[in-house]
């Protein structure tokens, strides 16, 4: 047997390393690096002793690696989401799931999703307050949130007005609890984690109801919501997802979809207003139609502004070589998204927001890694990069965003995404409408 290797790393106390990571998070990773290069090991609450890779070849190597050597690390998601979600299933039967999750989120579908994604951004335009600051990520979290209920969940009338109201208490308390341990004795239901219970009972009977109404529904071959495409879906064997599969589904894919896009939309308000001559390049492109510019410019706030710090994969095997390392069995192994970002041999000048450096040349998926990699890359990228396109042309065509010479927003972990910490700030102006020649957006951007 090869003998294990790890990365050099800090010596000192687990809580110490803690405390560090989450007084200094984006810093602490930097620093690191520039002590121990581009792999180290650290020992944090939670995770426990763990490899944090930050080498392109090394990183490329886990993501190609097969779910029978390293599989994803689940601390607290399946717990949260429940047994059948695509976070908390391992080996044949994430794949078996992932096979069915993935045809809703391609090619022709998410042009049907468009028009939808429009209207709630409408919506929410319309009541922006005009010439004074006001941070624009509720309203991305409010966009996002109804996008994934009407296009994914299929909700309309009372169900979408009971679940827009029910939801965002359950997401942000899951939200908290996804990095707290399930504690071993039951502190009954006013405990954290028994009002999670009590808000995911509630949910649970919207969804029956919602999957009953869809069973009854006549047209629902013609449906094109995922809901509607998961009841008709079937395994290779023949079967039909079950009930309970599809409730855990669909709220993993709102938990995974909702924050993240909305996140990442404040950060592209924020880039923009401090970067006016990529904003008037994109207002230019929005009246003229086009938008090149604007996928590279979504690629670019990924690239800079990652939402997801880390994916973690756990090796399954009694030891994975990788690069220059041998991992032992449950060694858990990070992937630092934001250290890949911002190296200056894979992206020139990374502390530059500089969208062209994507105009003529697609992001390499195993360096631009805002969405993960491998087996587990995120199902919801094509829809990701639609929806944020969308959002920022409607923004852009109805309003003027109006520059700053303020500092830079600071990162803000609000438990699963890293916000900008003012909430991305804007302020705007109506713009005189002006008649668009109507492009659908590019759902391939990066992807
Ligand atoms: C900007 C928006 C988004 C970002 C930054 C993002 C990021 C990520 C990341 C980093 C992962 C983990 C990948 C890995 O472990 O390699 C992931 C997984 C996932 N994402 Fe996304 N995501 C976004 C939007 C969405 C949307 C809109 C949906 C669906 C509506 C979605 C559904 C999922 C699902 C189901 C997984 C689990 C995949 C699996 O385990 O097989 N995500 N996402």
């Amino acid at each position: 047997m090869t003998s294990v290797k790890l990365p050099p790393g800090p010596s000192a106390p687990r809580a110490v390393q803690g405390l560090y990571a989450l007084l200094k998070p984006q810093r602490g990773m930097r620093e690191l690096r520039a002590r121990y290069g581009d792999a180290f090991t650290v020992n944090v609450p939670i995770f426990g002793r763990a490899v944090v890779l930050s080498h392109p070849g090394e990183i490329k190597q886990l993501f190609q690696t097969s779910n029978e050597l390293a599989e994803n690390i689940e601390p607290n998601l399946g717990r949260l989401l429940g047994p059948g979600s695509l976070f908390a299933l391992t080996g044949d039967e994430h794949r078996k799931q992932r096979k069915l999750l993935v045809p809703p989120f391609h090619g022709r579908r998410l042009g049907a999703y468009e028009r939808i994604i429009e209207e709630e951004t409408l919506r929410e335009l319309a009541s922006w307050p005009q010439q004074r600051p006001f941070a624009t990520l509720p309203s991305m979290m409010r966009i996002t949130l109804n996008a994934i209920l009407r296009a994914v969940f299929g909700a309309e009338g009372a169900d979408l007005e009971r679940l827009r109201e029910q939801l965002p208490r359950m997401v942000t308390l899951g939200s908290r609890l996804a990095a707290v341990p399930l504690p071993r004795v039951d502190l009954g239901r006013w405990s954290p984690w028994g009002r999670f219970w009590g808000y995911r009972r509630e949910f649970d009977a919207i969804i029956d109801g919602l999957i009953a109404k869809a069973r009854r529904d006549d047209g629902l071959d013609e449906r094109d919501d995922v809901l509607a495409l998961m009841l008709q879906s079937r395994y290779d064997d023949g079967t039909a997802m079950s009930d309970r599969d599809i409730a855990d589904e669909l709220l993993t894919l709102l938990v995974a979809g909702h924050e993240t896009t909305a996140t990442t939309l404040a950060w592209a308000v924020e880039r923009l207003r401090r970067h006016p001559a990529v904003l008037r390049r994109l207002v230019e492109e929005v009246d003229e139609g086009g938008s090149a510019y604007r996928d590279a410019t979504i690629t670019e706030v990924q690239r800079a502004r990652p939402v997801i710090d880390l994916v973690g994969r756990q090796v399954r095997v009694e030891t994975l070589e990788l690069g220059r390392w041998v991992l032992p069995k449950g060694q858990s192994v990070m992937v630092s998204i934001a250290l890949m970002h911002d190296d200056p041999a894979l992206f020139g000048r990374p502390h530059e927001f500089d969208p062209s450096r994507f105009l003529d040349a697609k992001p390499d998926l195993y360096q631009w890694i805002p969405f993960g990699g491998g087996t587990r890359r995120c199902v919801g990228a094509a829809f990701a990069a639609m929806e944020m396109n969308v959002v920022l042309r409607t923004m852009l065509r109805d309003f003027t965003l109006l520059p700053t010479t303020e500092r830079d927003e600071r990162w803000h972990s609000r438990g699963v995404a890293n916000a900008p910490g003012k909430g991305g700030q804007a302020v705007v102006r109506r713009r005189a409408r002006v008649t668009t020649p109507s492009t659908p957006a590019t759902t391939s951007g990066a992807l």
